[in-house]
Formats: structure tokens, sequence, C-alpha cells
């Protein structure tokens, strides 16, 4: 049994769509610095100042599977213990807690390949850090994109990935936020579980490419706003035809009636939502899903019946 989630009050997001992500690592690392501090000052006061910014899936290396052992850092964070981010064994971690406590700004450094220096596994681990610089939470991908579309695309990140097995959120002064990365949004059962744990809000870093995005990029966060009443967001890289991997791009943000309150295009671009309360409150009091589930019948669901 989870604690209470914070009282859900207004807050500013801003998705961080980020170009550039290339084979040089220090370079894609001193990039997304440089965007967080961009996004979070508002791109300089053309915007109201975010309070939660968000980067994208696998932003210090490029996306595929040959790429995780080179570019994967050890975190050895585990909840619950102390942890200095500054002093990380990740340079990522480290710029991330940084630019998280420079800027002031509660940061979701979308992901990393991750080395587990115990059993040297390797995982797509998200982090995220306060306003202080803490890592407050992280999430290791649980679904892995092990797909075939024969003449589309193939994908296998169980080559040398490991699926992550636990549920992650984590709360704000403003709301309780859940965690997944990209494909784990295809599986309504951790949406369901993050939205029951209290999340009022879930964002996914993730990063869909040309043949399942028009598809389903949208349809998918659409339907995980609307099945569980919360805000929902999804952050992509920038698609870039020169890299092995073409990401659909269109980071985007969704209230609980899965109404699109902020699309990007597919190029480099920040975008911001504002998420208002009174919308979660008003979508579960008009249409009472959340209190009219029949748990009492389909509580055996995973057995398969
Ligand atoms: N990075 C991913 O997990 C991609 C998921 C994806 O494209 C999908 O169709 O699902």
């Amino acid at each position: 049994m989870s604690t209470p989630p914070p009282t859900f009050k207004p807050f500013r997001l801003a998705l961080v769509q980020l170009g550039e992500i290339g084979s040089d690592k220090a370079a894609n690392i001193k990039h997304a610095h440089d965007m967080i501090l961009k996004a979070a000052s508002g791109e300089n006061g053309a915007h109201p100042k975010p309070d939660i910014v968000v980067l994208p899936e696998v932003f210090n290396s490029p996306y595929g599977h040959q790429y995780f052992p080179i570019y994967a850092e050890p975190i050895d964070y585990k909840p619950g213990e102390a942890y200095d981010a500054a002093a990380s064994p990740s340079e990522s971690v480290r710029m991330l807690s940084g630019a998280a406590k420079e800027a002031g700004v509660w940061l979701i450094g979308g992901s990393i390949p991750e080395r587990d220096s115990k059993d040297g596994n390797l995982y797509n681990t998200a982090t995220v850090y306060s306003p202080e610089g803490r890592l407050v939470a992280t999430h290791r991908k649980m679904h892995l994109f092990d797909i075939d579309i024969p003449g589309k695309i193939t994908f296998t990140e169980s080559t040398t990935l490991t699926g992550g097995s636990d549920i992650n959120f984590f709360d704000t002064e403003f709301a309780r936020i859940g965690l997944g990365i990209c494909y784990d949004v295809r599986f309504p059962e951790l949406a369901m579980i993050l939205a029951r744990k209290g999340c009022q809000m879930l964002i996914f870093p993730g990063a869909f490419n040309l043949t399942t995005g028009p598809l389903h990029w949208e349809l998918l966060q659409r339907a995980r706003a609307v099945d569980n009443q919360v805000f929902f967001a999804m952050c992509s890289p920038a698609r870039d035809m020169t890299a092995g991997y073409h990401a659909w791009g269109h980071s985007m943000v969704l209230d609980p009636m899965a109404r699109t309150l902020a699309e990007a295009g597919h190029d480099e671009e920040i975008i911001y939502a504002d998420i208002d309360p009174q919308v979660m409150h008003d979508a579960r009091v008009g249409i009472p899903v959340t209190t009219q589930r029949r748990f009492d019948v389909y509580r055996n669901v995973a057995e398969g019946f």
C-alpha cells in the first residue's frame, strides 16, 4: 500500500524533442544539457517557466541494441538509500542532476543505457531529479521493444537489454507522476497500476518509428489517458533520417479526456503544456469509470480465468 498522492495542483510541463543525437556521447550530453536549460528558461522568457522538463528515450546514445553495451553507464541507485548524484559513476546522471539544480526544475532525464554494476545486465533506464538535483526515481524499461514487421522494421532490444521488473513513480509538490518507457505504453496494465497507485499524470520518454508511429503513437497515448482518466505525455527524439533508427517525433501531451494539449512536429522542438487538475476531476465525475470497475469479475485476468 503506497502513501496517498500529493494534492494535485496546476503545473507546467515542457517536453524537449531533442535533436542532434549522434555517435559522439560527450556532444549528446552537452546538447541535452543546453536544451534542458533552454526549456527551463521558457526559451529565454518566450514561454512561462515550466515546473518539470522531460527528455526523450536514449538521449546519450544512438538508438540500437548494438550501441547499448558501448554507451552504457553504471548508475548504482537503490531506492531509499542515500545517493549523491553529483558524484554518480554515470556522467549522464551527473549532468542531469547538475542541470536540474542549475535550472531549478524537476527533470525526467529521458533514458540512457544502464549497466548494472553487480550482474553486468544492461537496462534502458529513465532517471528523475528534483530541483535540488537529487536523484529521486528511476525506471528500467519493463517491456522490451522486440518486434518484427517484415519489410518494415525489425528491432530486438532483448539482444542486449534486460527488462526491468519494478513499477515506478515519484511525488512532487504538485502531482504524483508515473513512469514508463516507450514500448511500455502498449501494456495497459502498467498504466492502470500507476493510475491506481494515485498517479495523476504518466510521462513516458519514447521513440516510436515511421511504421508504428503514424498508426499507434497517438492512439496508444489517448487510450492510456482516457482509460485511466489521467494526463499522459510521451517525449520523443527529433527525427534524423541519417541515423540508423528513424524516430517518429510528435512528442505530445494529452488530458484525461484524451484531448491534445500540445504536440510537436518531427524536428527539434520544445513543447509546453499547462496541467489543470480540474480537468481530471471533471472527467472522473462526469464519466465515473474509476469507481465503476468490476474487479470482482475480472480480478483473475492475470491467470486468464
Ligand atoms: N523505443 C520503443 O520502444 C519503440 C516502440 C515502438 O515503436 C512501438 O511501436 O511500440
